[in-house]
């Protein structure tokens, strides 16, 4: 006999609701290898190169560097999720095959829309000055000319560029690293990103232009994308990502609560 739960109370009572959540990166058992060519010397003879181009094999003087091994993880719109792990743990490798500049040797990666990485895809132009950079910028970015126009005041403003003179309509050559880092982070946080990469661009500012970019994070994840941030500094990681992912050596050692993660990275980097 079929029972029958419709119109049951209890059946009704006891159904939770479920919001779906979205996925915005799906990460699936990647593997990323670099190779690193090391010089013609080691390449050998001509008939050499010949023979293993015939069997298939790699070049003696090709180095491989497996930098991410195996990762999977899924990343959900409204998130804002941190990336730690030791120097060379292989964050930013991650960050530039989520924003598809890197192959994945082994795994898939899926992003929806097209993930910005902060820095790179805002390429500027170290002989233009602040101002044209930040056109240029948007522009490649997609946005309108109008757009651009009525944005441009709002994001030199949050990139306090012009906090000691108009360095805005300056060659971005006579800025320092610091200050080309923050008018790169303003130009990619003025549109609302599908999936936002950002690597340590946090990091370089000072602490007004940092709060200032914690909110815009903030703001961002809020207008439904996702967030990664890549960072030494923990304490950015604490007031921007709910969740973090920790990395050594490649691997995936913790994904959930970034109190937890960052709790179990300290304890194992002071007992390093
Ligand atoms: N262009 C490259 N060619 C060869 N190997 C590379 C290249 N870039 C990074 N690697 C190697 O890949 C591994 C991961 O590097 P990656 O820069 O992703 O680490 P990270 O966690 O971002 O480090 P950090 O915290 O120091 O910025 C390291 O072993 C590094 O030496």
């Amino acid at each position: 006999m079929v029972e029958q739960f419709a119109g049951s109370d209890e059946a009704t009572m006891a159904l939770p609701t479920i919001t779906p959540r979205t996925p915005t990166v799906v990460v699936d058992e990647a593997h990323i290898v670099y190779r690193v060519h090391m010089g013609a010397a080691a390449a050998g003879s001509a008939a050499a190169s010949l023979r293993r181009l015939i069997k298939r094999t790699s070049a003696p003087n090709v180095r491989e560097v497996h930098a991410v091994k195996g990762i999977t993880f899924t990343a959900y719109r409204g998130e804002a999720i941190g990336l730690i792990g030791s120097n060379g743990s292989g964050k930013s490798t991650l960050l530039r095959a989520i924003a598809g500049l890197l192959p994945v040797d082994r795994g898939a990666i899926y992003a929806q829309g097209q993930p910005s990485l902060l820095g790179v895809n805002a390429a500027l132009l170290n002989d233009l000055s602040g101002e044209r950079n930040v056109t240029l910028g948007c522009l490649a970015m997609g946005m309108r000319p109008d757009e651009v126009a009525r944005l441009t005041p709002e994001i030199i403003e949050f990139s306090g560029i012009n906090q000691r003179g108009d360095f805005a309509s300056l060659p971005m050559r006579t800025y320092s690293s610091g200050m080309a880092a923050r008018l790169r982070f303003a130009i990619a946080a003025a549109k609302k990103h599908e999936v936002l990469l950002i690597d340590e661009a946090l990091a370089t500012g000072d602490k007004g232009f940092r709060k200032r970019s914690e909110q815009r994070v903030r703001e961002l994840r809020e207008s439904a994308g996702t967030v990664f941030l890549v960072s030494h500094q923990l304490s950015s990681i604490r007031d921007t990502c709910e969740r973090t992912i920790w990395l050594e050596s490649g691997e995936l050692r913790m994904d959930g609560p970034t109190d937890e993660v960052i709790r179990a990275y300290e304890s194992f980097s002071n007992g390093k």
